[in-house]
Formats: structure tokens, C-alpha cells, sequence
């Protein structure tokens, strides 16, 4: 099958941050497919190159080397088959909920009574039926998280790139989030590379999780495919045998890299 999202033999190179006179390979020679439908977690000890994946996956950084295919064609540009959440709140402060939401749609030249009516469905889908009118200040963050979800799917991407979306909120919010995400996910099966420093919500969420090595020249050091059954209740999940042990198996990868990403910080410090 066709890939939805294929990085092959990516390598990026930056000048590093802490002296411009050198080099720093962040990413060095991964490959990493994403079938259509499939929910894929990329786990990593903090700054080992999991946001530079994505940014190429998005077309939004060019690679040193290697190259990027979207359901088999190279990508040029901005990747458009796909939508993006971030960590950080990408809403337009000036704009009600409801305007968020359509904002896309109106960038693509939807007719205004459509693109209003797309909104409040996909604004009720998110658990925000009635709260159009409100403007991000006026938002918890768990419902300007629903809201910027709401944003992405509203375009129907055939990808999804989230880059840790829900890190910022509390543990109950996140899971609600986690669920809702799933929810929306079995419905219309999207392939979505998920980036998460949280090992649990990786395995509670994906279908594979890939683990990477600790920088420089990150790379995947281990897949794991799993195959805990669904539909999952990311917080009852955690509970289930096969989940702790998928947990331990990986988390053995994981230790070390974590402990060696974790020196490096603080060297850089
Ligand atoms: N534009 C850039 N110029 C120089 N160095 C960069 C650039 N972008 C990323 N890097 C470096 O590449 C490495 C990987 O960064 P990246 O943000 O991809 O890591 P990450 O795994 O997403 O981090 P975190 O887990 O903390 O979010 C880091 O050492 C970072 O400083």
C-alpha cells in the first residue's frame, strides 16, 4: 500500500545554536512510512529532532538529504493533504470561536452560509455547540484546544500532524482530550504522526509508536506495533496487562536515550 506520508533517509543539518561556526546534524538517515489510517507515535528524550520530523513531514523545513512522498507523490512545498495541531495555541485572538473554526474555509473560498453551517456542526462534534460566539480569551485551555481541533478537521485532511497538543493542559483535560481525538479519529480513519514525550499517552493513542535516539544523529531505535484492542478509553487502557507490558518493553529502549538527552540539557544549560 502506498504510504500517506513517507520520509525516506531524512538527514537535517543546522548551524548550531551555540556556535555558528559549526554543525549540528539533529536528524541523521531516518526513514519513517505512515500507512492511510494509521495512528503513528513518535516518542524521544527532549530535543532529539521529533519537531524537526514533523516540520519536513509538513514541508514547512526542507531536509539537508532525503526525501519526502505524499500518498506517492514528492512533496513540494507546504504538505496540503495534511492538517497540524501544535503545542502552542495557534487560534486568531480577534476572531470568535466560530470564525476560528471556518477560518480555513474561508481561506478556500467556501460561500459564508456553508462554511457558518460546517462550523457549527464541527463546533457541536467538538462538545462546543453554543459557545460560537465566545472569543479564545473567553476559553478554558481544554476548550481552546476542542476549538483548534475542530480548525484542523473542519478541512477534512487525509494526515494529521500534532505535535504534543495537549502537553499544556491538566491530566483530566488531556484525557478527555486523548478520547475525543480517538473518537474522531475511528470515525473517518486519517493517518496521523503524533509527537508526544509521554510514553503512555503514545501506546493509550497509536497503533505503532517509534522510539528515537537521543541527538545528535537521532534516529529510530526501536517500533513497536500496538495491538491493544479498540475502541480505547485512554485512561482505562493503562490498566490493561498487554499495556504494561508494551509499556515496560519500551520504556527499556527509552531509558537510556531519555537519561543521555536529559545530560545534554543540562551541559547546554
Ligand atoms: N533551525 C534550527 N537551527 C539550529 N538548530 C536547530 C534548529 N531547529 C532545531 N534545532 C536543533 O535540533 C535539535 C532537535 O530539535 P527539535 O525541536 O526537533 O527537538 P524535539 O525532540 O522536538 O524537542 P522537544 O522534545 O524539546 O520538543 C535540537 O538540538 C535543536 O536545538
Amino acid at each position: 500500500m502506498t504510504p500517506a506520508l513517507a520520509l525516506d533517509s531524512i538527514t537535517c543539518t543546522f548551524v548550531s545554536k551555540e556556535d555558528r561556526t559549526q554543525r549540528y546534524t539533529a536528524v541523521a538517515d531516518t526513514t519513517l512510512h505512515i500507512a492511510p489510517g494509521e495512528f503513528v507515535s513518535v516518542v524521544g528524550p527532549t530535543g532529539c529532532g521529533k519537531s524537526t520530523l514533523l516540520n519536513v513531514g509538513a514541508g514547512l523545513l526542507a531536509p539537508s538529504s532525503g526525501s519526502i512522498k505524499v500518498f506517492g507523490e514528492p512533496l513540494e512545498g507546504i504538505n496540503r493533504r495534511a492538517g497540524y495541531m501544535f503545542q502552542a495555541e495557534a487560534l486568531m485572538p480577534w476572531r470568535s470561536a466560530l470564525q476560528n473554526v471556518i477560518a480555513g474555509l474561508q481561506f478556500r473560498g467556501i460561500d459564508a452560509a456553508s462554511a457558518r453551517r460546517q462550523g457549527e456542526e464541527w463546533l457541536a462534534r467538538v462538545g462546543l455547540q453554543g459557545f460560537g460566539d465566545r472569543y479564545p480569551h473567553q476559553l478554558s485551555g481544554g476548550m481552546r484546544k476542542r476549538v483548534a481541533l475542530a480548525q484542523t478537521l473542519i478541512l477534512d485532511p487525509d494526515i494529521m500532524l500534532m505535535d504534543e497538543p495537549f502537553s499544556a493542559l491538566d491530566v483530566q483535560t488531556r484525557q478527555l482530550m486523548e478520547n475525543e481525538v480517538l473518537d474522531l479519529w475511528s470515525a473517518k480513519k486519517k493517518a496521523v504522526l503524533f509527537i508526544t514525550h509521554d510514553l503512555d499517552e503514545a501506546i493509550a493513542m497509536s497503533d505503532r509508536v517509534v522510539v528515537l535516539s537521543a541527538g545528535p544523529q537521532t534516529h529510530p531505535i526501536g517500533e513497536f506495533h500496538i495491538d491493544l484492542p479498540r475502541p480505547r478509553d485512554v485512561a482505562e487502557i493503562r490498566m490493561h496487562p498487554r499495556f504494561v507490558e508494551l509499556h515496560a518493553q519500551i520504556w527499556n529502549v527509552l531509558r537510556e536515550e531519555v537519561l543521555k538527552g536529559y545530560q545534554q540539557q543540562k551541559t547546554k544549560a
